[in-house]
């Protein structure tokens, strides 16, 4: 990781959240392993992993139901298993299936639960209630799976949280759903300042809304970029013939070893020998083409195959 891109080991002063060299174990298995990330107010970081990844331990930890085997997890400055009831009281959390209060009624629920904030409105947003489109009588038993997650939804914004984590929160919702509920977190996180871990294996719906992209395999943070950043500077590098037929080799061995400064390899696809490169500006296309033995075309990737590139 460059300077531009390693964010997360320099925490901001104002940084909400704060993790620093956070390793869990289960028996032998390091589901964390050394990770380190701070998230500043305002930004929209999607979380990506493979399965087992460690994304539900990390946000297990941010919510203080895990606590680090060693390395620290503060949040507002206070450490994640000891967080007080008013630096709680601006979390919201949507888990990945809401199974629980079966026999409430959905718009019972949004009251009851409501009552625990000081500070919560008294009414719920409006547009919030629009979106989730549930009926107030409904028993939560009753619900579909995609309904219970519209419900689970409302009941993490209902009181208007400045740090809000979503693990997997749309993975049962359908396409016109989740397209307005990723409309609706942009607009609240314009509005409030507030920031957001997602974790989702939906690449797409991530790509609209994030600011940043924390990859994680194997229990640590692989690549850390701003979205920014992952549209301007990162390319794929694909050799002529487009089919493999050119591996990208320069005059002197791999051409990873030999990309002119400051490309740095995220990863090399091997069926089509292309690399996946982070650094990139037009301005670098003379010295590329000149490390090659073949011609190479540069091309934009999008967040799914990056991603299966970065986590391998
Ligand atoms: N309570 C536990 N006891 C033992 N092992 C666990 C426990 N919780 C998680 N693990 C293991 O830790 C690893 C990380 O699991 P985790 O649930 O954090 O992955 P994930 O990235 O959220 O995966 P998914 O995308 O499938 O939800 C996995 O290998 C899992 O089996």
């Amino acid at each position: 990781m460059n300077a531009e891109t390693q964010g997360a080991a320099q925490p901001a002063a104002a940084a909400v959240v704060d993790v620093r060299d956070l390793v869990k174990v289960f028996g032998t298995h390091r589901a964390l392993d050394g990770l380190s990330f701070a998230i500043a107010p305002g930004e929209i970081v999607a979380l990506l992993g493979s399965n087992g990844a460690g994304k539900s331990t990390l946000i297990g930890c941010l919510l203080g139901f895990l606590l680090p085997g060693s390395g620290t997890v503060s949040i507002w400055g206070q450490e994640a298993g000891a967080l007080d009831a008013l630096r709680r009281a601006r979390m919201g959390y949507v888990p990945q299936a809401m199974n629980a209060f079966g026999s409430f009624r959905v718009g019972q629920l949004i009251a009851y639960l409501g009552g625990f904030y000081a500070s919560v409105p008294q009414a719920p947003d409006p547009a919030l209630l629009a979106w989730a489109d549930l009926d107030p009588a409904a028993r939560v038993g009753r619900l579909s799976g995609g309904q219970k997650q519209r419900l689970a939804i409302v009941l993490a914004l209902r009181h208007r949280p400045d740090f809000l984590i979503l693990d997997e929160p749309v993975a049962s919702l359908d396409p016109q759903a989740r397209r307005d509920f990723m409309a609706l977190l942009d607009e609240y996180c314009a509005r409030t300042g507030a920031c957001v871990l997602m974790s989702s294996h939906i690449l797409s719906d991530l790509e609209k809304v994030a600011t940043r992209a924390l990859f994680m395999a194997r229990g640590r943070i692989v690549h850390d970029t701003p979205m920014e950043r992952f549209r301007r500077a990162t390319r794929w590098i694909v050799p002529a013939g487009d089919g493999g037929a050119a591996p990208p080799t320069g005059p002197a061995g791999p051409i990873a070893d030999r990309l002119p400064a400051p490309l740095t390899c995220l990863g090399r696809d091997a069926a089509t020998g292309a690399l996946l490169v982070d650094g990139w500006d037009d301005r670098l296309a003379d010295a590329l083409q000149a490390a090659f033995a073949h011609p190479v075309s540069v091309r934009h990737p999008d967040l799914e195959a990056a991603f299966l590139e970065i986590t391998r």
